[in-house]
């Protein structure tokens, strides 16, 4: 082993960028060979930002002060250490998360995450709470999204938020609403694109309801009246997430997928799909095309439902490939946001940033090297054996070698290399922090 070769593997990098280099020429011959302009896919792979949540870093808890549990069929299990118990350790993990990532990507905060010197009931947040989070994305060239935050809060124990039939709770999450679009708006001042500010409620019953209808309607006329107020469509863009069920909204769920695809197609709002959101058998990938034809915009929320829980860490599944598949067969790419959302406490939360985000990354890069103009011609010349044949023999081109490429122009590390930095990350910091356990799954 030679010296330099020797001081990256002390660091843990094993990857040789020469080599890298050499496989990705291969590479490249290898899908030109099938028509694909690989220089243009990475083109497009530099323009896309992937917003990234800022809750896999603290376990959904948020800075409220008040170590609240998290509720509303939200769960977190596991108690690996290192979990960010404020603003600058969030801030410092996440930096060192995107610096494992290609690209320059976004911040998704949730209203929990404010900065609150002193204790702030959610109807009264304000910019204020979020000027140093402003501050710091403008510093780090990130640009942010936003969601009120409807859950873990006294006024949600009972399961219902903005369709609660007790008028004064629904004032409440209306007022929040209300008070989370003025912040987004202010955040996607401060930056040149919208800030995307994403409703979702976890309203729902355990049992059989006997009213489905009144708790729809109340939804419907709550978020009217949030919405009441048009704001500059450069600034933000509300949009709106769906549940088929959580736990403890297992009969029922207000918002459900014909809910809010109604609403925001009569409403002009973007529609939120999280790929944990549906039954078992049901994918997001076969909606896309669909809802795309009847809403303005779509907000992704990647992640991996696994039985009871919608939030595992993404992984380089299928139904990811088919995801990313539809978007870009679509030419969707200017009009779907892609989020993330999964938290998972039982691993190191840096190491899940950035194994999600670097999958879905991965998907988007193999959608952009696939052939879709011949598939799609064999597909219109009644081919389907051609169809079949070429959807096959493309999945063992090497993507590898290109990703490989991708992260190292990007000034990144390739392959498994991120791996050693998250581990001296945790020995030089996460491991320095309080054991804070959360509920053990
Ligand atoms: C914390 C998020 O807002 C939440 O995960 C939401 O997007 C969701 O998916 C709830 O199941
Ligand atoms: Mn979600």
């Amino acid at each position: 082993m030679d010296k330099a070769a020797a001081l990256r593997s002390n660091i843990g990098i094993t990857m040789d960028p020469g080599k890298i280099d050499k496989a990705y020429e291969l590479a490249k011959e290898a899908y030109q060979e099938i028509g694909v302009d690989v220089d243009a896919a990475l083109k497009q792979m530099r323009n896309v930002q992937i917003s990234v949540h800022c809750w896999q870093g603290d376990d959904v808890m948020g800075f409220e002060g008040d170590s609240g549990a998290l509720g509303n069929g939200l769960a977190v299990t596991g108690n690996y250490p290192g979990r960010a118990r404020n603003i600058d350790e969030l801030q410092s993990d996440l930096e060192f998360a995107y610096s494992l990532i290609p690209g320059r990507h976004r911040l998704n905060l949730h209203a929990l995450y404010g900065d609150f010197p002193t204790p702030v009931d959610r109807d009264e947040i304000g910019v204020e709470h979020f000027r140093g989070w402003i501050d710091w994305a403008r510093g780090q060239q990130i640009q942010l999204d936003f969601n009120p935050s409807y859950f873990s809060h006294p006024h949600a124990t009972d399961g219902f938020t903005l369709s609660h039939a007790d008028a004064g709770i629904r004032q409440f999450w209306i007022d929040h609403g209300i008070a989370s679009r003025k912040i987004a708006a202010a955040m996607g001042e401060a930056q040149d694109t919208p800030c995307i500010n994403n409703f979702w409620v976890p309203d729902g019953y355990k049992d059989t309801p006997a009213d489905r209808k009144a708790p729809r309607e109340r939804l419907a006329a709550a978020l009217d009246s949030i919405f009441a107020t048009d704001l500059p469509a450069e600034h933000t863009l509300d949009a709106v997430e769906c549940k088929l069920f959580g736990i403890g909204s297992e009969s029922y769920v207000v918002g459900s997928h014909e809910f809010y695809m109604g609403y925001a197609i009569s409403r002009n709002k973007v529609l939120c799909l999280d790929a944990g959101h549906f039954h078992p058998t049901e994918v997001i990938s076969d909606k896309i095309s669909s809802v795309m034809m009847y809403v303005p915009e779509l907000l992704l929320h990647v992640s991996r439902g696994v039985r009871w829980d919608s939030d595992h860490v993404v992984t380089y599944t299928d139904e990811l490939q088919s995801i990313l598949q539809e978007v870009v067969r679509g030419d969707y790419l200017n009009r779907v946001h892609i989020g993330l959302d999964f938290f998972d406490a039982s691993i190191n939360r840096v190491a899940a940033w950035a194994i999600g985000t670097r999958n879905t990354l991965k998907a988007l890069l193999a959608a952009l090297l696939e052939p879709t103009q011949q598939l799609q011609q064999l597909e219109l010349e009644g081919d389907y054996t051609g169809r079949l044949a070429l959807l096959e023999e493309q999945k063992t081109l090497p993507l590898g070698a290109v990703w490989n490429h991708y992260c190292q122009q990007a000034g990144v590390p390739a392959g498994a290399d991120w791996l050693g930095l998250v581990r001296q990350y945790e020995n030089d910091v996460l491991s320095h922090r309080d054991r804070n356990p959360t509920l053990v799954g």
